[in-house]
């Protein structure tokens, strides 16, 4: 039975593209309560967007395959269900934003998606206007989409998501394609979102805004879950992370390496003294 207490809840999850030799994921199981923001995190091609992908079930529906196991989203069995009604409660954004923008003004943009879920016309405008400020773009409601910045486009892409009123929002590498002050939009969007109560899965390769943004982080190789804890956890464990050839944000790099070469230097020492130069110069670094 489904934990109704829990946003998204994964069991035994298994799944295997057609005509391929070995499973994409294997024996999955973890759940994210309401309101925590999920980073995944893992080598390129090791299941990560196969994964967002079973949880709003265009996987196995759209994206067909062999699949065991069970997702439930607030207690919903996602794949008795069909995609467009679970894009009521999961939105999902991708990796390009102009991929997902097609209208020629932003307020269409931010309609579109609402159109499909049947949104009557009048309750359309207060979620576009809601939406807008939610990402920083109130004002822009006539401009075109394609006049905006990497990162504008892709709090755009957000907001078409938000005007559906999802509960939950999956974000597959949204800031890949942008520089870092787009990329920095978009996590203060997440931010936003997480203080209004929003349920988040962030994938991304980018292990600072990953650490700081999100409550815990699960990391994905070789379709397995290898960890899963608090970002204090995750990244404290650097030889498991260099194992599967991931790394630390580079401040907790930078000070293990540091702790390394000390330490065996501070063993080696035996007066108090000489402890203290070896400490004063490391401290003399950072
Ligand atoms: N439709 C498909 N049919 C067959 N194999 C697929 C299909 N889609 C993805 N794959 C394969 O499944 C594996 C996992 O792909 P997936 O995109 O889920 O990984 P990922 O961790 O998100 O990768 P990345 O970091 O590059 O985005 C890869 O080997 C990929 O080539």
């Amino acid at each position: 039975m489904p934990d109704s207490k829990k946003a998204i809840e994964v069991s035994g999850l298994s799944f295997q593209y057609p005509d391929t030799d070995e499973k994409v994921l294997k024996n999955i199981n973890f759940s994210v309560d309401h309101g925590e923001i999920l980073g995944i995190i893992g080598p390129t091609g090791v299941g990560k967007s196969t994964l967002a992908m079973c949880i709003n079930g265009l996987v196995p529906q759209v994206i067909s395959g062999e699949l065991e196991g069970k997702v439930y989203v607030k207690g919903m069995d996602v794949h008795q269900g069909n995609v467009a009604k679970m894009s009521e409660h999961v939105g999902f954004v991708f990796q390009e934003p102009e991929n997902q923008l097609s209208q020629m003004t932003i307020e269409e943009e931010v309609a579109f998606g609402m159109g499909n879920l049947g949104v009557p016309r009048k309750e359309m405008e207060p979620r576009i206007k809601d939406a807008l400020q939610q990402v920083g773009l109130s004002g822009f409601e006539k401009r075109s989409p394609l006049a905006l910045s990497g990162g504008q486009q892709q709090r755009l892409a957000i907001a078409a998501v938000l005007a559906m009123r999802p509960t939950i929002l999956i974000m597959d590498e949204p800031t890949s394609m942008l520089d870092p002050k787009g990329k920095n939009e978009v996590y203060s969007v997440l931010r936003n979102l997480k203080d209004y109560g929003m349920t988040g899965i962030i994938i991304d390769h980018e292990v600072e805004r990953i650490a700081e943004y999100c409550d815990r982080v699960l990391v994905l190789s070789e379709g397995e879950i290898q960890m899963l804890g608090t970002s204090s956890e995750v990244f404290t464990e650097i030889e498991k992370l260099h194992e599967l050839t991931l790394h630390a944000p580079q401040v907790t790099e930078f000070l293990y390496q540091y702790n390394r070469e000390f330490d065996q230097e501070l063993k080696l020492s035996t007066k108090l003294e000489e402890s203290i130069k070896i400490l004063e110069s490391a401290y003399k670094g950072v």
